[in-house]
């Protein structure tokens, strides 16, 4: 009696050097019997899967790890190393995670193992996290131009909905800034918001790279699989960039998705429910990809529930006021340097040049106007060579950028980049008596309408728009 005493005050000993021994291990540990049941888990495992510990010494394998041929190392006492498994927490969702197998053998005979789940997944799973967040909010957005206000205020109010947003507008306007701040704003702004450049990845690749594939599903395909964008982005937002780009049959394929709201992985046949809310965004014309049987209406509609156009910069000159004190500021704080006034011919050049790049062009030159201007007056000289260039041939064609520029910098002598400059410089009447100025130069025919636009920097489109506007005054 007294023996038996001993023997179960022993294992009680042994059970708690366990457990304690358990809990100083920061890495999810299971010990399992030879069927796979739990017999120990510590408090990181706990974590991982979101369960107590009451809960998880009632479980078998198959309920905690989505990986059948575990379970069968565990039976045949197969030792195991950086083996792949995907964990399953308590909503069915998986994690991948690397897995140690230490059988426990006894006798010859097979009593369990010990797993621990640790290894470059687990790194991987951070490195995800920290990958899949959000960089930019509404806040970021700047430009205080009819357009751009009109266009933040509609995007506040769709950010909670579920519906599918599709952005337009050419390359560098602003297109994923806008994406990431309506996830920022949204009922899913904890969720990840995982991006996607449909036209920077190999069509071949880019398959997998959105569904993700099955372990064997070709050859050099990952041990274990791994898992597409859509799976990356559960419960977040999904940002296709540049779909128009996207191959005509991953666009059957992505309507599927749409329908069915599941994918299947690559070599794979299990259907996997993903709840993602999708922004797509192209500066390409999808109407015309239609028309010429490139795009495919169906998804087209699918894609343009909710439709966002950010026009160029050159068509919202207004914005540069902003966007330039804006930038000159950040890029002096960053590297240490006094704000910079422009000559009255820097802020011209600046005014009358066309963007291509729009705001990641102006960005740049910023960036590189404050690191090389080392006086406080930026000239000229001081700005990237692509936009004196275009200002010297303007020059030699003898053209001006418009008087009431001249105007208003004469009586400034220097300009600053001010609200005061901004309330001179970026009203109607200004930008009327701009085209006024161009038209008279020009001419009225299609053609100086065409080189007066081009003069102004705007698009022939919104030189008409801007015409009749002022013919209705
Ligand atoms: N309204 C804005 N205010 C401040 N910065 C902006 C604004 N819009 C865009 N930017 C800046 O311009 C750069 C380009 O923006 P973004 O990458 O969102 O453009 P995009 O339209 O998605 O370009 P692409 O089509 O080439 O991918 C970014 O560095 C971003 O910080």
């Amino acid at each position: 009696m007294q023996n038996n005493d001993q023997a179960d005050k022993n294992r009680k000993l042994l059970r708690k050097e366990v457990e304690g021994l358990l809990a100083l291990i920061t890495v999810p540990v299971l010990v399992v019997d030879a069927v796979g049941q739990v017999l120990h888990a510590n408090p990181a495992a706990e974590n991982v899967w979101g369960r107590s510990l009451v809960v998880l010494l009632n479980q078998k394998l198959p309920a905690l790890i989505d990986t059948p041929k575990l379970l069968d190392c565990v039976k045949r006492g197969k030792p195991l190393r950086d083996c792949s498994v995907d964990l399953l927490d308590q909503g069915g969702k998986r994690h991948p995670y690397a897995c140690r197998l230490d059988p426990l053998i006894i006798d010859r005979q097979v009593e369990g193992a010990i797993l621990q789940f640790t290894g470059q997944t687990v790194e991987a799973e951070h490195e995800k996290t920290r990958k899949y967040t959000t960089r930019y909010t509404f806040a970021d957005i700047r430009g205080s131009s009819p357009t751009i206000t009109g266009l933040k205020e509609k995007a506040k109010k769709i950010a909670n909905s579920q519906s599918t947003v599709l952005i337009r507008g050419e390359s560098g306007t602003g297109k994923e800034v806008l994406a990431q701040s309506i996830h920022a704003s949204s009922t899913r702004w904890e969720g990840p918001f995982v991006a996607i450049n449909c036209a920077a990845i190999p069509e071949a690749l880019l398959e997998s790279e959105l569904f993700g594939y099955e372990e064997g599903a070709f050859t050099g395909a990952k041990k274990g699989g791994k898992p597409g964008r859509f799976e990356l982005a559960l419960n977040g937002t999904l940002f296709l960039d540049e779909i128009g780009d996207m191959p005509h049959y991953l666009q059957a394929k992505l309507l599927r998705v749409f329908q069915e709201r599941r994918i299947e992985r690559v070599g794979g046949s299990e259907s996997i429910p993903v709840d993602v809310r999708l922004i797509a965004a192209t500066h390409k014309d999808l109407e015309g990809m239609i028309a010429s049987g490139q795009f495919r209406e169906d998804l087209f509609y699918r894609l343009n529930v909710i439709p966002f156009y950010i026009p160029p910069l050159r068509e919202r000159k207004e914005d540069l006021y902003d966007l330039i004190q804006y930038y000159m500021k950040s890029f002096g704080e960053k590297l240490g340097r006094e704000p910079k006034r422009f000559s009255t011919q820097a802020m011209k050049c600046l005014m009358a040049y066309h963007w291509p790049g729009n705001i990641r062009e102006l960005e740049n030159s910023l960036e590189y106007i404050v690191n090389l201007e080392i006086g406080d007056l930026v000239t000229i000289n001081s700005l990237p060579a692509s936009i004196r260039e275009f200002w010297t041939s303007k020059e030699a064609a003898g053209v001006s950028t418009g008087s009431q520029l001249e105007h208003v910098a004469n009586q400034q002598n220097d300009l600053t980049v001010s609200s005061a400059t901004v309330a001179q410089l970026g009203n109607d009447q200004d930008e009327e008596q701009l085209i006024v100025e161009a038209i008279q130069r020009f001419g009225k025919s299609t053609e100086g309408k065409r080189k007066a636009a081009e003069s102004l920097g705007m698009s022939v489109a919104t030189l008409y728009r801007r015409l009749s506007k002022y013919s209705r005054k």
